[in-house]
């Protein structure tokens, strides 16, 4: 199923007809210059054409109220003046003959994309629409927002589709705070929000845009808000959030429908987010939120004020959307102090609402809520920030990487007799091994493992490997006689100088794994259900699961809280995916960490399977292709021993890995 865009030049048909510096920046450039970069990159064409629509009366009195709408109606008929008059009774918003033509549209557009999404005409979707959304209410407009565009899809989605459970992601730099308003005492419909925020001293100014805002009466745990209270922030700084505040808790609400408030002003080079996460961290953001919800997201334009990095970033996003390869995140170091603060304030708010946070610490010595008045070492660290640093302008960055897709998307390795999965591309062809690499193989295994066939496998697998580091094949699964065998040789005679350093993701356990580099040339994790003594050394990650791999939650939490932040901090060129025989790991965790996997080292994943459960192999070819994993249904109440473990086991490595640190 395709990817959907919609786009209607309609909507880049007003502007501000009158001098309003707060205003200015919302102009018809950032639709023109966001789909332009999307046909020029040929990403437009690939992508299927949805017209856009008006929004019906009903569909907007969803959240806005009679009166208000009424008013709208008006001002297509409004002189200048009329229309200055009308528009001073709300915030930073402005109004045109035009407006709420396109208003509707946008509206209208959110809609067609639910609808395509719903009906399964598409997977997933994006809408570029102006004017945004996110900040309008029952019955104002305001921060350039006219209809609430998400607000209003998410009602009609749980009304015309039943839809029980949406997700609304705003990774926008603003407070959504017309959303927030909307569902805060809505259970069906989590609300999660980052936003520049220093302390209640940045637009909107809320008092409840803080951390503690949590959502009222039945609605208690379905409103998190994430405040930034610095500018700067950097693409650590959003993974961490992800991992370890919204992705546990999105898990365990477990959505039928995800939609993205997708505001691109908290790319760097914005004018009003003042941050520094570059385009391409919205490929991973988005990657991050395509496994739930059975793959059905939408994505609709808030914000975004830097023409460069806004038609990057929408780039990016859909190409995503898209199925296209990840691009590496380079030199992640780590969350941010006041950061780190703010996740600590986020998950310690909502640990008595999410058994996944359950186990969170407790809020920072240092209260960072607005009660909180700026001390003079605030002061001094804004300072230290130079203000020709923090100027935009000024801001410049590397264009993306390209993002290419091989030639074949997924390959296998099978013994003869074995019938290859639909969509997998046998790999037959071998390099005759140098002698001497058979009579190692040979020697290393006195065991039937390396007979003829062996070597045959070996060499295979040896050429796949080959292959995807230098990207002629995305992904591949190998089927071995002896999966702890295979795993050695690959990790010992890596030699190929075009992977410094693999991942290997160990699924079970069945016996130690007594070869690890010290050297950081491989990372390994190992779930698994047996408790392992002192972890070996930092390459060596342990995770023991009481009830083992069969334990979903307890897995999901690890592979979120644990396994991610490790990825993208080690930034593997190969990811080596171990499924240790018997480890009991549910059909649809196993999909959902082969999709999750596919954010490292450009989706370059090898699978590595004993002969005996090529059972799986149908889901695991499935996840490999790209097709989203199913959702993890009623999990459980994580193991208390687990939950706790994991967050020792962080706090016992976050010296050595920044990624994992969620307390200050
Ligand atoms: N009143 C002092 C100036 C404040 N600037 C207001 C900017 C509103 C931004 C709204 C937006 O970006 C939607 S995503
Ligand atoms: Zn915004």
């Amino acid at each position: 199923m395709g990817t959907a865009l919609l786009y209607d030049e309609e909507m880049t048909k007003y502007k501000l007809l009158w001098v309003d510096p707060a205003c200015k920046i919302e102009v018809p450039e950032r639709l023109i210059v966001s789909y332009e970069a999307l046909v020029r990159s040929g990403l437009s064409d690939r992508c299927i054409s949805i017209p856009a629509r008006e929004a019906s009366d009903s569909e907007i009195l969803l959240v806005h109220s009679e009166l208000y709408l009424e008013a709208v109606k008006k001002t297509p008929y409004m002189t200048l003046e009329d229309l200055k008059e009308f528009t001073l009774q709300f915030g930073d918003v402005y109004f045109h003959p035009n407006i709420y033509h396109c208003a509707k549209l946008a509206s209208g557009s959110a809609l067609q994309l639910v609808d395509s999404v719903m009906t399964g005409k598409v997977r997933n979707g994006i809408a570029l629409v102006r004017p945004p959304g996110h900040h309008s209410m029952h019955g104002a407009a305001n921060g350039f927002c006219v209809f609430n565009n998400v607000a209003i899809a998410a009602r009609y989605a749980k009304q015309k589709y039943g839809v029980k459970r949406v997700l609304i992601v705003d990774w926008d730099i603003h407070h959504g705070q017309g959303v927030q308003y909307c569902f805060e005492d809505d259970p069906s419909v989590l609300y999660f929000s980052w936003h520049r925020y220093e302390h209640q001293n940045f637009w909107p100014n809320l008092r409840e845009s803080d951390y503690d805002s949590v959502g009222k009466e039945s609605g208690a745990g379905f409103n998190i808000n994430v405040p930034w209270n610095n500018v700067g922030m950097e693409n650590s700084d959003y993974l961490s959030v992800f991992c370890h505040v919204l992705l546990p808790v999105a898990y365990e609400f477990c959505p039928d429908l995800v939609l993205v408030c997708a505001g691109f002003d908290s790319a760097i080079g914005d004018p009003e987010g003042e941050m520094c996460a570059t385009p391409d961290i919205f490929a991973h953001l988005t990657h991050l939120l395509m496994n739930l919800a059975g793959g059905k997201l939408c994505a609709v334009l808030e914000g975004g004020y830097n023409l460069t990095s806004l038609a990057q970033s929408v780039c990016q996003t859909v190409q995503t959307l898209l199925g296209d390869p990840l691009p590496q995140l380079a030199n992640l170091r780590g969350p941010c102090k006041s950061a780190i603060e703010s996740l600590q304030c986020a998950r310690s708010a909502h640990r008595r609402y999410w058994s996944f946070l359950k186990h969170a610490a407790d809020p920072p010595m240092t209260d960072i809520s607005t009660k909180h008045v700026k001390s003079a070492m605030e002061e001094e660290e804004k300072t230290e920030m130079a203000e020709e640093e923090r100027c935009t302008e000024g801001k410049v960055w590397p264009e993306p990487p390209e993002r290419l897709c091989p030639p074949v998307c997924s390959a296998s390795v099978l013994p003869d007799d074995v019938a290859c999965p639909d969509g997998l591309k046998r790999l037959s062809s071998s390099k005759d091994l140098e002698p001497l690499l058979v009579s190692k193989l040979k020697n290393r295994f006195r065991t039937a493992a390396v007979d003829g066939d062996g070597v045959t496998t070996f060499s295979r697998l040896y050429t796949l490997i080959e292959k995807l580091v230098v990207n002629e094949i995305r992904n591949g699964l190998v089927l071995v006689p002896d999966v702890a065998a295979a795993m050695m040789c690959v990790v010992q005679d890596l030699t190929s100088d075009l992977v410094k350093r693999v991942l290997v993701v160990c699924v079970g356990k069945e016996k130690e794994l007594d070869y690890i580099t010290t050297d950081g040339k491989v990372l390994v994790v190992q779930i698994s259900s047996e408790d392992s003594e002192e972890q070996r050394s930092k390459y060596y990650i342990p995770v023991c699961l009481k009830k083992g791999c069969s334990d979903t939650s307890g897995f999901i939490q690890a592979v979120l809280g644990l396994l991610l932040p490790l990825g993208y901090e080690y930034n593997p060129d190969l990811v080596l995916l171990v499924r240790m025989p018997g480890s009991g790991v549910v059909d649809s965790m196993w999909q959902q960490l082969i999709g999750l996997l596919q954010g490292f080292a450009k989706g370059h994943t090898l699978v590595l399977m004993q002969v005996n459960e090529k059972a799986c192999m149908g889901s695991t070819a499935s996840a490999l292709l790209g097709h989203p994993a199913p959702p993890l249904q009623d999990l459980q109440t994580p193991f208390p021993e687990d939950g706790d473990a994991l967050e020792r086991l962080r706090e016992r490595l976050q010296a050595d890995w920044k990624m994992l640190q969620t307390t200050s």
